[in-house]
């Protein structure tokens, strides 16, 4: 059984905009293990990407705990929590969010020169985590020159480079057709199992059930139930299995 990595517990979450107040995430608790790709899903507006920001360090709860590799979160001051993000987590988001000037070996290397790494061993392990997902033959290139599920990939070798602990996905899957979905939800499902990284991805993309380990379904800022998926339970059966 793999170990408890992410916690939350009665995690209550509120935006105030003039007279209307709206309670988002509602006494939330759970746990997510290392090494499994755990999935958030539900409809749109449920809460699932504050619920991402909260358990990442990226906003504040107004209520309960979070205990991230064994550290709360709250115990740390702004600049404190920015060095723990910054050393133990990597994200994917949606629109990539690449630099359109650098090629994708630059845009992996570039974080790992935050981390004080030197030249030599970021240039290795980007070149390492591009390999990873399938993009050595293209680091040369820039997003231009790149398909949307390349993009995705660069993305995610950015993340992998660091070696995180945690590694967060908001929807990595939503601007791409199904094979390419596919392809960066087994990508990210492979990093959980071989590098024992806790992956927690939220998406309101069906297609995705049956590829995680675990999901949380979330309605209205609760979670209404917590399974492990079948792999006939996925919709996406009947594609041809794309080449990574
Ligand atoms: N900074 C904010 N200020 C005010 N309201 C916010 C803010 N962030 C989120 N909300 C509100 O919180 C609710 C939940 O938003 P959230 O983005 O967490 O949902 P979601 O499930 O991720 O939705 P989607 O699948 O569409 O991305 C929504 O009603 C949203 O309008």
């Amino acid at each position: 059984m793999s170990s408890i990595s992410l916690q939350a517990r009665n995690v209550t979450k509120s935006f105030t905009s003039g007279p209307i107040h709206n309670t988002v995430l509602h006494n939330l608790t759970l746990d997510i293990r290392a090494g499994e790709l755990t999935l958030i899903s539900g409809p749109s507006g449920c809460g699932k990407s504050t619920l991402l920001a909260i358990l990442s360090g990226l906003q504040r709860p107004d209520a309960g705990q979070v205990l991230a590799l064994g550290q709360d979160l709250a115990e740390l001051n702004t600049h404190a929590l920015e060095r723990f993000r910054l050393q133990h987590t990597g994200f994917v988001f949606q629109g990539f969010n690449l630099f359109p000037a650098l090629n994708a070996l630059e845009q992996v290397e570039l974080p790992l020169s935050y981390l004080g790494l030197p030249a030599g061993e970021a240039r290795r392990r980007a070149m390492a985590s591009l390999e990873e997902v399938g993009l050595g033959p293209r680091m040369g290139l820039r997003p231009s020159e790149l398909s949307g599920g390349e993009k995705q990939r660069v993305a995610i070798a950015r993340a992998l480079a660091k070696e995180p602990g945690l590694l967060f996905a908001d929807e990595p899957t939503s601007a791409l057709d199904a094979a390419n979905g596919q392809i960066i939800i087994d990508i990210l499902h492979r990093i959980a199992r071989t590098h024992g990284t806790t992956v927690l991805c939220v998406s309101h993309d069906p297609r995705l059930v049956g590829h995680a380990d675990r999901v949380l379904a979330m309605e209205d800022g609760r979670i209404l139930s917590d399974r492990v998926p079948s792999p006939t339970s996925t919709p996406t059966s009947g594609l041809e299995e794309p080449s990574a």
